[in-house]
């Protein structure tokens, strides 16, 4: 799965699941404090083993230790910028991928500079919705991903379409959070940054789409996609997935 040139399939999406469920690697998240729970929840039950501190003086340590970060700017502050910038500065050093989740960038001129300023950095993947990867435009070299009932793919060469998911995904808070969770734990094993993203995203659509046949209302869906999530295998990926060209 080393060729950059290729694209991701349903297979992929099995092969990789199962290779995060084996290698469990560390995500580390600066994740905003309104769905720190549900994202770590997101990644442990695909395989990954997520921490969350966000404290200045183990920031460095908790990243070295890392396979990967997520980093997410829902709930910023001066204190959160600086972590954030010293998690980046030891990804970078290191050579782990990260992936930026720049929320409600299109509220304020001030988070949309720190966005900036972040992509200045060459994430590896910059994720967000609709409204906010209009604001935030072209993202240079790193992956580019605009979530909504289909999530678009684009890294310069390829673009991929993941048509998979569920409308109660939008009426739950954070399911865009725990992607970047969970896309995260996938780049951890796969170095093709555009399959592992499009593979974790087919996996969280297939689990929506399951956990809405269980489910009675967006309360009830959210416990119903963690189970889904961690039940889901290479069979049903194969079924559902639906990643296009
Ligand atoms: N109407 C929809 N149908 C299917 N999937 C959806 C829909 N809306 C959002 N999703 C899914 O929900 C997740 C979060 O996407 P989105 O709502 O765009 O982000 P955010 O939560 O950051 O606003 C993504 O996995 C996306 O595919
Ligand atoms: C409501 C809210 N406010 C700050 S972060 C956050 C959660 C955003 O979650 P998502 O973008 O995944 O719906
Ligand atoms: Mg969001």
């Amino acid at each position: 799965m080393s060729d950059v040139k290729r694209q991701p399939t349903a297979v992929d999406a099995g092969l990789l699941l199962a290779r995060v469920r084996a290698q469990r690697p560390r995500v580390h998240c600066l994740m905003n404090t309104v769905v720190q729970k549900f994202t770590a929840d997101g990644i442990t039950v695909v395989g990954g083993i997520p921490s969350m501190t966000s404290s200045r003086d183990e920031i460095a340590d908790f990243v070295a230790k890392a396979d990967a970060l997520t980093i997410n700017l829902g709930t910023l502050d001066a204190e959160r910028r600086a972590v954030i910038r010293i998690a980046v500065d030891v990804a970078n050093a290191s050579g782990k991928p990260w992936i930026m989740d720049p929320v409600h960038c299109d509220y304020s001129p001030g988070r949309l500079e720190f966005a900036r300023e972040l992509i200045s950095l060459d994430p590896t993947i910059v994720r967000g919705n609709r409204a906010e990867m209009s604001v935030i435009g072209d993202t240079r070299a790193s992956l580019r991903i605009q979530t909504g009932p289909v999530d678009e793919l684009s890294d310069g060469e390829r673009r991929v379409s993941i048509r998979n998911g569920h409308p109660w995904m939008a009426q739950v808070t954070g399911t865009g959070c725990l992607s970047g969770g969970v896309i995260a734990a996938f780049m951890a094993v796969e170095p093709d940054a555009l399959t592992a993203a499009a593979c974790a995203l087919s996996v969280t659509g297939s689990a929506a789409e399951i956990a809405a046949t269980h489910a009675q209302g967006p309360g009830t869906f959210e416990p119903a996609f963690l189970d889904a999530l961690a039940s889901m295998d290479a069979n049903e990926l194969n079924q559902r997935a639906r990643i296009e060209a």
